[in-house]
């Protein structure tokens, strides 16, 4: 097994940039979603991109956009692929990828085997399916809640497109979580941070190693 690929998600700062790059990571995303702790505006988000190192893939991660919302960060801020969040219609999903040429990532969010159905649905339109735990009702962010999902439900599952397992990962579940469900990426938030909205470059690490340890064993 390859060593799997992680998605650093919330990144907020400089130094969360050069952590994670430093961790080995191979994604990092910026949160664009005002209620969020992790909440990046344009001008913020340029900056980040613009110091960003070279190869690791920075990822717009938006809930519900519409044209507006997504032209202009497109328009300012120096992006590799489109996260969308919330509960973007196939329909929308394809347009997106049409409309701004960018590999677009389809979050999914899984709480019990009646979400299974909608994994081959959005694979159908995505490039890129995010595997993520569904949030509570009432919850006030539709991802980065630490909350993870019964892995099994997704073991042994035939992908037709690449996909990345979240929710609820840290440096002490990862390793099980790769192995149980065989992810070749993951996605972590909450899990690395110090407060919401700030990384612990420590916890990232260990988080990398924990997950190469994995494909290792
Ligand atoms: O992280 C956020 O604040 C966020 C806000 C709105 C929509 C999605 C959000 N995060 C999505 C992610 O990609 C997270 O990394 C993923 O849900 C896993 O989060 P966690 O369980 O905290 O590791």
């Amino acid at each position: 097994m390859t060593a799997p690929r992680v998605k650093f998600c919330g990144l907020t700062s400089a130094e969360d940039l050069e952590a994670a790059a430093q961790a080995g990571a191979s994604y990092a995303g910026f949160v664009f979603f005002p209620k969020s702790p992790r909440n990046l505006s344009l001008d913020a988000a340029r900056a980040l991109a613009l110091v960003a190192p070279v190869g690791l893939a920075k990822v717009a991660l938006v809930v519900d956009p519409d044209d507006a919302a997504l032209d202009a960060i497109l328009a300012q801020v120096p992006i590799d692929m489109i996260q969308l969040h919330g509960a973007e219609p196939p329909d929308r999903v394809a347009a997106l990828r049409a409309r701004h040429g960018l590999p677009v990532m389809k979050a999914v969010g899984i709480a019990s085997a009646a979400d299974l159905p909608k994994l081959a649905t959005y694979e159908a339109v995505a490039d890129q399916i995010l595997v993520d735990a569904k949030p509570a009702a009432g919850a006030d962010l539709p991802g980065g809640n630490g909350l993870a999902f019964e892995w099994r439900l997704i073991a042994g599952r035939d992908w037709v497109r690449p996909w990345m397992l979240a929710g609820g990962l840290t440096p002490d579940n990862v390793a099980d979580a790769i192995r149980l469900t065989g992810a070749q990426q993951v996605d972590v938030s909450s899990g690395v941070e110090a407060a919401p909205g700030v990384k612990d470059a420590a916890r990232m690490k260990a988080f990398v190693q924990a997950a190469r340890g994995s494909a290792a064993a």
